[in-house]
C-alpha cells in the first residue's frame, strides 16, 4: 500500500464544521483511510494555511466544448444550438474534442473539480482524455434524432447504447457511464420506448436535458396534454439512477415525481441566465427531497467550467427565485455541489471521511479577499475563486500540487485547442 498525507490544513467535515485535521488516503483503492491525527504518508501534501475540501464535482457538462469558449453569445438556446453551435460541432474531428476536452479537463483541475458527468460524441477521445488527467467521470454519447431519417435516428441511438456498454469501468474504474437521449423533445417517444428498455438490460442509468426552456415544455404539453416529465416517465425515464439536466420549468407535480421516484437533476445555474432559459425552483426542489447537484453545462454557454462560479450563481440565483434571502444557503449550495452532484452522478465521493473516495482539493485561505476567517462556508461559496486552489487530487492521486497541473501539459494543451479552434471556426464558415 502507498499513501497520500494531506498535512497542516483544516479540513471541512461532512456535517460542514470545519477542524483542524490530516488526511490519510489510500494511494491503490483510492479512498481515504482516515482523517484526524494520521499516521505519516509516503507522499505529503502541504495543506498549511489551507482547507481541505471534498473535491467538486460537476454533474453536468459537455466538457470537449471549451473549444467553443466565446464562440456563440447572447441568444436563446433554440437559436443558439440550431444557427452556431450544430453546425460547428458538424465540423470538428475526433482530435478536435479531445484538444478541447484536455482544455477543459486542465480548468477543471485547476478550479478544484475532480469528477464530472459529460454528455458529447467522440467519446472515446474524451475518455482517454479523463483517463489521462486523472479525472473520475461518468459519460454518455448524446444522441439526437430529431431532423434525422429512420436509419440516422437510429444509428444515433445505438451509438449511445453501443458507447455506454463499451467504456463503463474505463481508466481504471474511474470512468462510468449513462445512456443519453439529447433531451425530451430531440429525440421522440417511440424511440425512447424502443431503447430505453435496452439501456435498463445494460445496466446503466438514463441522462438527458429536460424542462430546459419554456420552448421544450409547450410542445410537449401541446402535443400530448400532459407534463414533460410525466411524459418522460410514460416512456420508462426517471428510475432512481437516473438524472435530468436543468430542470428548469418544473412545476409542483413534476417536483414531486422527480422526488417519489428518486431521479436526480442537475442545476445549471450560469447556463440557465446565460440563454435566459429561466430559473429553477432549486429551494423548492430540495424541500420535496428531491437529488439535486450542480453542474455547469459546456464553457460555450457559462463561459467556463470553474465549480466556484456556479455555487455563487446557485445561491445568489436561489435566493432571487424564492423571493427569500434565507433560499439556498451556504451550506446547502456547497452541499449540492459535492455530495449532492456525486450522489446523482454515482460517484462514492463528495465528502471527507473514512471510506469514501479520495477525491479533494485544498483552498488557499492565506489571501485578502477571504480574510478574515468568520465562516469557510460562507466563503466557499461567495468569495472562493478557481484561482484559489492549490491542490487537486483524485482516487487518492495528486493531479495538481501547488498550482502545478501534474498530468496534462497545460501549455500544451492551450496551444493546440487554440490553434485547433481556429481551424474548426475556417472550415465551419468556409
Ligand atoms: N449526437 C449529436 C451530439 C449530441 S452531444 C450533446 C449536445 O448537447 C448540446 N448542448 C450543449 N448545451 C446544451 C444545453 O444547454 N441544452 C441542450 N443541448 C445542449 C451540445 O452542443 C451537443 O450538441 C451529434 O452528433 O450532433
Ligand atoms: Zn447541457
Amino acid at each position: 500500500m502507498t499513501t497520500l498525507e494531506i498535512v497542516g490544513g483544516r479540513v471541512l467535515r461532512p456535517d460542514m464544521t470545519v477542524e483542524r485535521a490530516d488526511v490519510l488516503a489510500d494511494q491503490e483503492t483510492g479512498d481515504i483511510l482516515a482523517v484526524g491525527d494520521v499516521p505519516g504518508g509516503d507522499e505529503t501534501l502541504d495543506a498549511t494555511g489551507g482547507l481541505v475540501i471534498p473535491g467538486l464535482v460537476n454533474a453536468h457538462t459537455h466538457v470537449a466544448m471549451a473549444l467553443l469558449r466565446g464562440y456563440a453569445d447572447d441568444k436563446p438556446l433554440h437559436d443558439w444550438l440550431r444557427e452556431d453551435i450544430w453546425p460547428i460541432e458538424g465540423v470538428l474531428e475526433p482530435d478536435d474534442v479531445r484538444a478541447g476536452a484536455e482544455l477543459g479537463l486542465v480548468e477543471m483541475i485547476r478550479s478544484g473539480t475532480t469528477g464530472f458527468c459529460d454528455m458529447y460524441f467522440d467519446v472515446g477521445e474524451i475518455v482517454d482524455a479523463v483517463d489521462r488527467a486523472g479525472l473520475r467521470a461518468r459519460v454518455g454519447y448524446g444522441s439526437v434524432t430529431v431532423g434525422k431519417d429512420e436509419e440516422a435516428a437510429r444509428e444515433e441511438l445505438e451509438t449511445g447504447l453501443r458507447v455506454a456498454q463499451e467504456y463503463d469501468g474505463a481508466a481504471d474504474g474511474r470512468v462510468s457511464t449513462a445512456f443519453m437521449p439529447h433531451s425530451l423533445t430531440t429525440v421522440d417517444g417511440e424511440e425512447l420506448d424502443e431503447f430505453v428498455p435496452q439501456a435498463r438490460e445494460a445496466g446503466v442509468p438514463i441522462h438527458t436535458h429536460a424542462n430546459e426552456t419554456t420552448g421544450e415544455v409547450e410542445p410537449i404539453v401541446d402535443e400530448h396534454d400532459e407534463r414533460p416529465l410525466a411524459y418522460a416517465v410514460g416512456h420508462g425515464l426517471l428510475e432512481d439512477r437516473d438524472f435530468i439536466a436543468h430542470g428548469t420549468h418544473c412545476d409542483e407535480s413534476e417536483i414531486e415525481l422527480l422526488a417519489e421516484r428518486g431521479a436526480g437533476v442537475v442545476h445549471c445555474p450560469a447556463s440557465n441566465m446565460k440563454l435566459a432559459s429561466g430559473i429553477a425552483p432549486v429551494q423548492a426542489m430540495c424541500d420535496a427531497g428531491v437529488a439535486v447537484g450542480i453542474g455547469t453545462d459546456g464553457a460555450a454557454s457559462n463561459n467556463d467550467l470553474s465549480m466556484f462560479d456556479e455555487l455563487r450563481d446557485a445561491a445568489m440565483v436561489g435566493k432571487l427565485a424564492a423571493g427569500d434571502a434565507s433560499a439556498v444557503d451556504a451550506p446547502t449550495a456547497f452541499g449540492m455541489a459535492t455530495a449532492g452532484s456525486a450522489a446523482v452522478a454515482g460517484f462514492d465521493a463528495g465528502r471527507i471521511a473514512e471510506g469514501k473516495n479520495a477525491d479533494l482539493a485544498v483552498v488557499d485561505l492565506d489571501r485578502a479577499h477571504l480574510t478574515p476567517h468568520h465562516d469557510l462556508v460562507s466563503h466557499l461559496v461567495y468569495a472562493v475563486t478557481a484561482a484559489d486552489v492549490r491542490h487537486t487530487v483524485c482516487d487518492g492521486r495528486v493531479l495538481m500540487r501547488d498550482r502545478e497541473v501534474l498530468t496534462l501539459d497545460a501549455d500544451a494543451v492551450r496551444e493546440t485547442a487554440e490553434r485547433r479552434a481556429r481551424a474548426a471556426v475556417d472550415r465551419a464558415e468556409s
